[in-house]
């Protein structure tokens, strides 16, 4: 166990750290924080909701001179809703030592941005693209950056990202401290990051299995058709205080938030389509508890920290294994219990072995709830909202109509009739979701050329995520 006061950090900092009641160092921030601020080149690697994001946040702040109001830090995250993030954390550390920080990202006033570039502040966090835009508009100067951090670095030093990077980094002094982070790093990823570093350091904090040991993890196997139908009595019988579901396109994600609402939940979509400001109000909602199912592409999969989310559902099972890890580490974060359920249709049993075997985690397999257990779920439910309102009394306004009630029938029956109104029964409302097809079969996926845990490993991975990306995923 390390204190943050063992660390030696400034007080200012301390007391940051204190005011967001962190009682004690994570491994990845006890083993990065001091090799951080000797100025070592690191890679860390760290399971989900570990506190990564501290890990490269507090070493920074420290090395940051607040008289000096040119950028020294920059951070570069692969999406817009994770640089919001990440800068506001950032902002929470470093409040008392007068250190500024700004998010830079696509989908919102280039102008205000500018403006704000102007004031000086010392960190920027940002997505590629957008730091890019700036460097080349000469509204944004890495001439006197001493540190550059990759948050989710495999994410951005895959295909898709790469050329920005390399654009971005080719502005910064080569007398720099390089630092990635990320829950996973394939070897051929972090090959390609090395070029960027000087003999870094791989720090990983050692644990048995690539998730965290907090998430159940099960699988259904589900053919397509079925899915939809398992998924809403699912939702019954777990009853989910929030849960995202993972959908593998866009137009499922439309298509699936469509049909839960048509079924009486509150959910939502996230995906790259939509416009910024209705990305944010979105999360926003999911954030405050006014929506309880957000379903999204993958665009929500990485570094997202939201309290809460109790449950995740993979309705396409991912076709790369760290987008599986990923995934489901959008819950069980900070010591908090998770639940992750992922559907595979029967032909693609051959990814859940491959996931498995890459996490080093078996999933559990699930049995498709019944309709009559999805009613239980939910009668379930209302019981503890009836048990609730007991509690809370102030009933005197019904007691007179209750009497009557139980006058004129059998009580049990009365509270029958009432639980009936009360509770959400499963809703089989017929809907509309587009099969998807399954995902190649194994021995396809490895002649298809993403063998990349094979010899040809780092071409092949690339070349897959380029087409990826191009067809509309870049920005997901
Ligand atoms: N030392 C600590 N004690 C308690 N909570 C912490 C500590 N450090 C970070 N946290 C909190 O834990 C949560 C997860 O942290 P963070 O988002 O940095 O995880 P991460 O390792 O970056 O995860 P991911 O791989 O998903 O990006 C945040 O809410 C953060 O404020
Ligand atoms: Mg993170």
């Amino acid at each position: 166990m390390t204190k943050f006061s063992d660390l030696n950090l400034s007080p200012s900092i301390l007391k940051a750290v204190n005011r967001m009641g962190f009682e004690e160092a994570t491994p990845i921030q006890a083993k990065t924080i001091p090799l951080s601020m000797q100025g070592k080149d690191l890679i860390g690697q760290a399971q989900t909701g570990t506190g990564k994001t501290a890990a490269f946040g507090i070493p920074l702040i420290e090395k940051i001179d607040p008289r000096d109001h040119t950028v020294q830090g920059i951070i570069i995250a692969p999406t817009r809703e994770l640089a919001i993030q990440v800068s506001e954390e950032l902002y929470k550390i470093a409040i008392d030592s007068r250190v500024r920080v700004l998010a830079v990202y696509g989908g919102s006033d280039i102008q205000r941005q500018i403006r704000a570039l102007k004031k000086g502040p010392q960190i920027v966090v940002g997505t590629p693209g957008r730091v890019l835009d700036h460097i080349k508009r000469r509204t944004l100067k890495l001439g006197k950056v001493h540190t550059v951090i990759l948050d989710e670095a495999d994410e951005m030093l895959n295909m898709g990202f790469i050329d920005d990077i390399e654009s971005i980094l080719e502005t910064v002094p080569e007398e720099r401290q390089t630092l990635l982070f990320s829950a996973t790093m394939p070897e051929p990823i972090r090959r390609i990051g090395e070029r960027f570093m000087k003999s870094p350091e791989l720090i990983k904090v050692q644990a048995r299995e690539m998730t965290v040991p907090l998430i159940e993890q099960y699988f259904i196997k589900v053919p397509e058709r079925e899915k939809f139908d398992v998924l809403s009595r699912l939702l019954d019988v777990q009853s989910p205080e929030l849960a995202i579901v993972f959908g593998r396109t866009k137009r499922r994600v439309d298509e699936l938030s469509n049909a839960l609402t048509v079924r009486g939940y509150t959910a939502e979509g996230i995906h790259g389509d939509l416009s910024q400001a209705k990305r944010l109000s979105v999360l926003r909602k999911f954030k405050e508890g006014k929506v309880d199912v957000l379903v999204a592409t993958d665009v929500a999969a990485r570094g997202l920290d939201i309290s809460g989310v109790t449950h995740v559902y993979n309705y396409d099972i991912p076709q790369d294994p760290e987008s599986y890890v990923h995934r489901i580490g959008r819950t069980g974060r900070a010591g908090k219990e998770g639940i992750a359920v992922t559907f595979v249709s029967p032909r693609e049993m051959g990814y859940l072995r491959i996931v498995e075997q890459t996490t080093k985690k078996r999933m559990n397999p699930m049995r498709p709830p019944t309709w009559d257990e999805a009613l239980e779920g939910q009668q379930r439910l209302t019981m503890e909202k009836l048990n609730e309102t007991i509690e809370e009394g102030n009933l005197d306004e019904y007691r007179a109509t209750a009497v009557d009630l139980v006058n004129e029938h059998n009580a049990v029956e009365v509270i029958a009739a009432a639980l009936k109104i009360i509770t959400k029964e499963p809703d089989k409302t017929p809907v509309h979701i587009t099969e998807e097809k399954p995902l190649p079969s194994k021995r396809d996926h490895f002649q298809g050329g993403r063998g990349r845990r094979g010899k040809h490993g780092q071409s092949s991975y690339k070349g897959h995520r380029k087409t990826q990306r191009r067809s509309g995923n870049r920005r997901p």
